[in-house]
């Protein structure tokens, strides 16, 4: 068994760590010790708990929404500022923010933080990069809260030098923090309660932070960028015109009532919820596709050179004002698809400044906002962020509003991570596709299996592994669109609609007319029938390839005029399952010409299993 050390496996620069690290041989005897296996005398949890082999964070949660801080162990951030730090882990470091943020050691809904324990701010404590399953955002708020209390309590002068400097005032027992983001300065004040002495760390300034007390913070101006937009979201269903607000709490928003989305008030039953969250990222990826709206995403001055300019995610809201007695329920939907269980701080500071350009909000008036979790968090003593306008700001030509964010937040764990030398599908963490989410790209790897694809799905910053092979079910539309059912698991059956990612080459082959009564084409998906380049040499020829369930996918055709044929093994008719996996025909499709080189093609997931929801014949 080998291992590697830490998370830096030295393609990077990785001298210099935060922590000490020794050697592997110390713990985990490798080949060269002619000793494979670990030290019969420790333990395997002694041995994980090892700096040589592990990646250690304490995990937190702020409403359900987890934040896990790195602590030791992570490559080194490189670079001048924490906006460069930021692009350097873009560019250099990214396969391991997706260990800890992908399955198996995270899931879809995770969320971190880099600590910098060298800001370049000058009234800055601590940097931070917050991570994400997508990458890596400029703001974040239910991670401030949770790190409010983590810097207070951590005793780690190598994660957070500046610590001694800190002090409670004497009075109230409030510690003000200076965390800079990578948007800007984020003033973050916690209260805390003294340690006993005979419990005080060496190191410590005597002091922890209260749990049963919000964490608050003032982040960078918000702003309320325009009101009243519309857009028309292409659902499966048909067009929907959607009118929404944008607005900037760190990053940047789309705000939407649930109902512009066809939904009711506020959809937190499981069902809705699922219509949300797909609703919500189809409306992100629109505006994020929009020329008309890039201007929006611009943030004032050339210091950020561009790098807080996108839209982040969509919140859908109740449309409620905040006021304290009917709380105003909302769910972000975020780097895609992400949710987040929190009331989301960066989308609270941009609710408020959207409600107090509309006079909805007045200064020092707090609103409280909520998630679907609020309602249940509450009863465990707190589930809401408070958010309160609390000066008026004027950058460049753009009117802004500071806010105060506060909300609770706690720990829920320590984390040792390691991967194994062996461990590929670890190395990087996998990604279930997530249902609604949008990718960009997927590129078929050249690997296949009897009737099976294994499908790496990529866009700019995501590489989405499917670890288990896939069966695909091409369904072929009248007029020469292609959809392809993607069984996984068994559960989860999204249907992709397939484009040619480049620019079509040859002349497109006539297209019969849809049989009457048949749904109308999708609009993504009917140039995939056309214009394919011609059928590259099979390197099977006078085999059967193990890609012939889908090819000549793209012709045309009504499904109950396909020929099928019996590929051996397997009987003809018998069991659904079985004849779906006969599919095959004459021209090829994308996917044979991914399965010669691997080739990206554009990919949108439109549809999840759900009741009731098909289009309409
Ligand atoms: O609270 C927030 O601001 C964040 N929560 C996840 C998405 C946002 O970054």
């Amino acid at each position: 068994m080998s291992w590697k050390q830490g998370f830096c496996d030295h393609d990077v620069s990785c001298h210099d760590h935060a922590v000490t690290v020794l050697t592997s041989k110390s713990w985990w005897p490798d080949a060269n010790d002619k000793q494979t296996e670990p030290n019969p005398s420790m333990d395997l949890y002694t041995a994980f708990n090892s700096d040589a082999v592990t990646v250690k964070t304490v995990d937190m949660h702020t409403c359900g929404e987890p934040t896990r801080i790195v602590v030791s162990g992570y490559p080194e951030l490189l670079g001048a500022t924490v906006l460069d730090k930021r692009r350097y882990a873009k560019e250099r470091l990214d396969k391991y923010r997706k260990r800890l943020m992908f399955e198996p050691r995270g899931h879809d809904g995770m969320y971190g933080a880099l600590l910098i324990p060298e800001p370049d701010h000058p009234d800055a404590h601590i940097g931070v990069l917050f991570t994400h399953t997508e990458g890596y955002s400029t703001m974040c708020g239910h991670a401030t809260i949770a790190l409010g209390r983590f810097l207070i309590d951590t005793q780690d002068t190598v994660l957070f030098p500046k610590r001694v400097l800190l002090r409670p005032d004497p009075i109230t027992g409030v510690i003000s923090l200076n965390i800079q983001a990578p948007c800007g300065l984020v003033r973050t004040f916690v209260k805390t309660s003294p340690i006993p002495s005979s419990d005080t760390h060496p190191t410590s300034n005597n002091f922890k932070s209260d749990p049963s007390s919000p964490v608050r913070f003032l982040s960078v101006p918000s702003f309320c960028i325009a009101t009243d937009l519309t857009t028309s979201v292409n659902l499966p269903e048909g067009p929907l015109p959607v009118t929404f607000d944008i607005a900037f709490g760190g990053a940047y928003y789309c705000i939407v009532p649930a109902t512009q989305l066809g939904l009711p008030d506020f959809a937190d039953t499981p069902y809705l919820f699922s219509l949300l969250r797909t609703r919500a990222a189809l409306l992100s990826s629109t505006v994020a596709g929009d020329p008309r709206f890039a201007p929006l995403f611009r943030y004032p001055g050339s210091a950020t050179r561009g790098d807080l300019d996108f839209l982040y995610g969509t919140i859908v809201t109740d449309d409620g004002d905040g006021a304290p007695s009917a709380p105003s329920l909302s769910a972000c939907i975020f780097a895609g698809a992400q949710v987040d269980r929190s009331p989301c701080g960066s989308g609270v500071s941009a609710r408020v400044a959207v409600l107090y350009a509309r006079g909805r909000a007045t200064l020092g008036e707090t609103k409280v906002f909520g998630s679907m979790l609020s309602r249940i968090a509450q009863k465990a003593g707190g589930g809401y962020f408070e958010g309160t306008p609390v000066e008026t700001v004027k950058i460049g030509e753009m009117d802004g509003v500071v806010v105060e964010v506060a909300g609770k937040a706690w720990y829920s764990g320590v984390g040792g991570f390691v991967v194994e030398k062996e461990d590929r599908l670890g190395e990087e963490g996998f990604f279930i596709l997530a249902p609604g989410k949008v990718v960009k790209k997927i590129t078929l790897a050249p690997f296949l299996s009897s009737w099976c694809v294994k499908l790496l799905a990529t866009n700019k910053s995501h590489h989405y592994f499917l670890p288990e092979w896939v069966k695909i079910k091409p369904k072929t539309h009248p007029l020469g669109g292609q959809k392809y059912r993607v069984a996984l698991y068994g559960h989860l059956k999204p249907t992709f609609t397939i484009k040619r990612h480049r620019p079509p080459t040859s002349p497109a082959p006539t297209s019969s007319p849809p049989p009457s009564g048949a749904p109308s084409p999708d609009p993504d998906s009917a140039h995939c029938a056309r214009n394919l380049p011609p059928p590259p040499p099979s390197p099977l020829k006078g085999t059967r390839s193990p890609f012939h369930a889908v090819r000549n996918s793209c012709r045309p055709r009504a499904r109950p005029s396909v020929p099928r044929r019996t590929p051996a093994g397997w009987s003809a008719g018998g069991d659904r399952r079985r004849r779906t996996r006969h599919y095959h025909g004459g021209r090829p499709s994308p996917l044979d010409v991914g399965f010669r080189s691997r080739q990206t093609l554009a990919l949108r997931v439109v549809w999840v299993c759900g009741k009731g929801l098909k289009r309409k014949k």
